[in-house]
């Protein structure tokens, strides 16, 4: 599960493997796909599209209350890809996620990303399948979720109909449309036989059950996402954000030079990393107040197990309570949300609040003694400041600097701190959880030492 790390930090299958004993002890079918060893432990054969089809109905159940009915000879979802998606769309439109009106061309016999977006955030859909057979299984998906007011399942009038089709007769706006289309030009390519030698990748560890319609494309993903592009010329802000996922990397460059052929300038990318498998999105927008998100990396996504970090104060200064308001105080200039209970703080950052403080401050000072500043508290961001994705800064009273921060970004930033009492002394412990890193958490940790001496 190498690249498991890298995945969303919202995402709980990053920190939680499914347990499928917990899972075979509560779902009958899931049970008659397992085998358990000599030790008790519960295995599952991923060669054997059976348990593929077992494990995403039971987790899909058990995480979501999602009852799925699949089809064994078609695509199986993995759970965990397509959460992936819909948390980077998420970040698109930022927090709160507000109720949105998406497209998703060729939902497949699950309907995964409608039905598991509707239950997660009731965001409406109309999803397009040319399929008979995942058309029919995609609908009664949908009824037997009892989900049919939030996702309406439509057949495109030709089996290669898109965006233009599917709006033929249909005057309604949409915030977003995703897809995740065949990526292959043939089914050689499918099978793996057009790969060479040094590009060949290993074997992959479960079957694959998807039937060439849903994998083999005449032109394979570019040039069906090449034909979104073209309906989105047309249809422009009807729909506000166009997206799609890639199943290879080098289909991003291919289709970011036909969006710059298109003159189509407002473009984001990310990448998906989940299990062994890695995939990319590509999207775009005509309007020019949509902000994609900045590809966090690699790097940022990547939690190491670390030690936690400790911090001593003495105990004739402060008391405990005093402590504690202190530090609720600072992470909330900090603005960061933070969860306490049980002594323990559980904070999240989205943007990089409590770095140049005191660069902020002078230049502050500086703005304010200088006459024809004097009603413009307002600051220009630094070129850092903008790459770190803030909006805009504003001064206040006191020392404080604010950072009003865009609220599109996934954190860069989770932890735990603890506060213990020690021998007579309080000790504050913190530790990285899900996302950042350790020099990012010792920066915060500088920051309220130097605020609760
Ligand atoms: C790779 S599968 C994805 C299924 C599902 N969205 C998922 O992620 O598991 C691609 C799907 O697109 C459907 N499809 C292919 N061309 C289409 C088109 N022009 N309009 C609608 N659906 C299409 C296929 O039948 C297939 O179900």
């Amino acid at each position: 599960m190498a690249l498991n790390k890298f995945m969303h930090p919202r995402n709980p299958y990053r920190i939680k493997k499914p347990d499928f004993k917990a899972l075979a002890s509560k779902y009958e079918e899931f049970k008659t796909h397992c085998t358990t060893d000599s030790k008790g432990q519960v295995h599952l054969d991923f060669k054997k599209p059976e348990c593929l089809k077992a494990l995403t109905v039971a987790l899909l159940k058990d995480d979501f209350d999602l009852d799925l009915d699949l089809p064994i000879d078609r695509l199986i979802p993995t759970v965990p890809l397509r959460l992936n998606y819909i948390l980077w769309l998420e970040d698109v439109f930022g927090e709160g996620t507000p109720v949105l009106n998406a497209i998703d061309i060729g939902t497949g016999a699950s309907c995964i990303y409608p039905l598991l977006a509707a239950k997660k955030n009731q965001w409406h859909f109309l999803a397009s399948e040319s399929d008979a057979t995942n058309f029919t299984y995609a609908t009664d998906n949908v009824k037997k979720n009892n989900l049919a007011h939030l996702v309406r399942v439509v057949q495109p009038t030709e089996p290669s109909g898109m965006l233009c089709d599917i709006l033929m007769n249909n005057e309604e706006s949409f915030d977003f449309c995703m897809c995740n289309p065949p990526f292959f030009g043939s089914n050689l390519e499918a099978w793996g036989m057009l790969t060479s030698r040094s590009e060949s990748r290993p074997e992959p560890l479960s079957a694959n059950t998807a039937s060439p319609q849903e994998s083999v494309v005449p032109g394979g993903e570019v040039q069906f996402v090449k034909q979104m592009i073209s309906d989105s010329l047309v249809l422009k802000n009807r729909i506000r954000v166009y997206t799609s996922m890639l199943g290879k990397k080098s289909s991003l460059s291919v289709l970011k030079e036909e969006l710059s052929r298109c003159e189509i300038s407002n473009t984001g990318t990310t990448e998906l990393c989940q299990g062994r498998t890695m995939r990319w999105v590509i999207a775009w927008s005509f309007d020019n107040t949509v902000k994609f998100p900045k590809p966090l990396g690699k790097k940022l996504l990547e939690v190491k197990p670390t030690n936690p970090i400790m911090w001593k104060i003495p105990s004739q200064t402060h008391t405990k309570q005093s402590i504690h308001e202190l530090l609720l105080k600072h992470l909330n200039d900090l603005q960061m949300s933070v969860k306490f209970s049980e002594d323990c703080y559980h904070a999240i950052a989205h943007h990089n609040t409590w770095s140049h403080q005191r660069r902020q401050r002078r230049q502050k000072e500086r703005e304010l003694s200088s006459p024809e500043k004097k009603n413009h508290g307002q600051k220009r961001l630094s070129d850092e400041d903008v790459s770190l994705g803030h909006k805009k800064l504003k001064t206040e009273d006191g020392d404080s600097v604010v950072v009003e921060a865009s609220t599109s970004s996934p954190p860069i930033l989770e932890f735990e701190m603890k506060l213990k009492d020690v021998e007579g002394d309080f000790v504050v412990e913190a530790k990285l959880m899900k996302s950042g890193s350790k020099d990012l958490l010792h920066q915060v940790l500088q920051f309220l030492k130097n605020r609760v001496k």
